[in-house]
């Protein structure tokens, strides 16, 4: 048995079993009659996975991993791996859940916690060189994937279609001149290409698994196809005045390339609410961290103090990405279950408060 399953896991690391996977999964009590498989896509009541014997399967969600879940407030996303296998009837179940290594998080418009993705080497950032460049928005990313512990790559697209790339790239480095733990690399593509498989081939190696992050419309898709060499997502025309998206792909779906990388595509999120708090936040922004102790005011806020060594060293645009995150945090400190709790909390308090009042004066 114990053979049977080390052969299974050493065919799993082209599905991106990586060594500290593997032991997660070792150490998993494997229920009588199932496999180690991938999450490759989420749908409403079912997930479809990827096994050892590289056909895609349907499955459920057995009912006691269902509760289990939910009592954590959390559900399988795209590249978890379980533990899964059919009934007597032939219907696939997923039994189990290896512990993750990562993931990357936001909070939902309901202010909840939801996964993205799970099990991630390196996220690319896309972000397309036309009307779609947004150095804060590309901050923000870069919060979600440094909190994540997920190493990040900046991929402009559509470089076919701009004039000025190298400036651009300049404007990005420039950006992050002073980040310590900053993207790996900030390189410009054209997606359409098999040439984008070559310059991202640092991280395309077998068994690596990418995640393409970005807006509706910045080419994750096309880069998706190019990097698999196939037509597996469909892509969509961008707004001519905005280069906006019409978010064409509506699913997270993790497929595998011929150079035996993973990559998952994503839909655009329409606005990236973070899920971080802020120690967190200070040190995906470490160039700032790092400079402000050179500051004169030890409690220096960036903003108009004399002396203050962040303001001198980084973009103005850098600082302002950070104000404006902080701010955010600060105010989303609280989930709407929190801040509905709270205000019942003050109701009940002041309809106390009235009644002893009424009682004191014999009302
Ligand atoms: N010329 C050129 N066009 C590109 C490039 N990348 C994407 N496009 C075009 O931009 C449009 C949007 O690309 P998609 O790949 O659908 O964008 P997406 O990020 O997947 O968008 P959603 O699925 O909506 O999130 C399509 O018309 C693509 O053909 C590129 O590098 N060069
Ligand atoms: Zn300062």
């Amino acid at each position: 048995m114990l053979e049977a399953t080390q052969q299974h896991l050493t065919l799993l690391q082209t599905l991106g079993l990586n060594h500290s996977l593997r032991s997660h999964l070792a150490g998993l009590d494997w229920p009588a009659n199932t496999d180690a498989m991938r999450v490759v896509e989420v749908q409403r009541d079912r997930v479809q996975l990827l096994g050892a014997h590289q056909r895609a399967c349907s499955a459920r969600i057995a009912a006691e991993l269902q509760q289990a879940l939910r009592d954590e407030g959390q559900s399988l996303a795209v590249g978890d791996w379980v533990l899964a296998g059919p009934d007597a009837f032939g219907e696939h179940w997923v039994r189990a859940q290896a512990p993750r290594l990562n993931a990357l998080t936001r909070r939902n418009p309901e202010g909840l916690r939801q996964t993205l993705v799970a099990n991630v080497d390196t996220a690319l950032l896309v972000m397309g060189l036309d009307h779609d460049f947004n150095l804060a928005r590309l901050d923000r990313y870069l919060v979600l994937t440094h909190a994540a512990g997920i190493a990040s790559v900046v991929v402009l697209s559509k470089a076919d279609r701009c004039a000025q790339v190298q400036a651009r790239l300049a404007e990005v480095q420039a950006h992050l001149r002073a980040c310590r733990e900053g993207p790996q690399a900030v390189l410009a593509v054209n997606g359409t290409q098999a040439s984008a498989r070559e310059s991202l081939w640092p991280w395309l190696g077998a068994g690596q698994t990418l995640v393409l992050l970005g807006s509706s419309g910045a080419g994750k898709s096309t880069l998706t196809n190019s990097l698999c060499d196939a037509h597996l997502q469909g892509t969509g025309s961008v707004r001519e005045d905005d280069s906006r998206g019409r978010h064409t792909t509506s699913v997270r779906s993790l497929h595998r390339a011929p150079c035996g990388a993973c990559i998952i595509d994503t839909p655009g999120l329409r606005g990236l609410q973070l899920d971080v708090n802020q120690q967190e936040l200070a040190e995906a922004f470490d160039d700032i961290s790092g400079l402000a102790p050179q500051c004169r005011f030890r409690n220096c806020s960036h903003q108009d103090e004399p002396g203050c060594a962040v303001r001198d060293a980084l973009s103005a645009a850098r600082l302002k990405s950070y104000h404006k995150l902080q701010r955010e945090l600060g105010r989303e400190q609280r989930t709407p279950l929190q801040r509905q709790a709270q205000l019942s909390e003050w109701k009940s308090r002041s309809r106390e408060a009235r009644i002893r009042i009424r009682a004191k004066s014999g009302g």
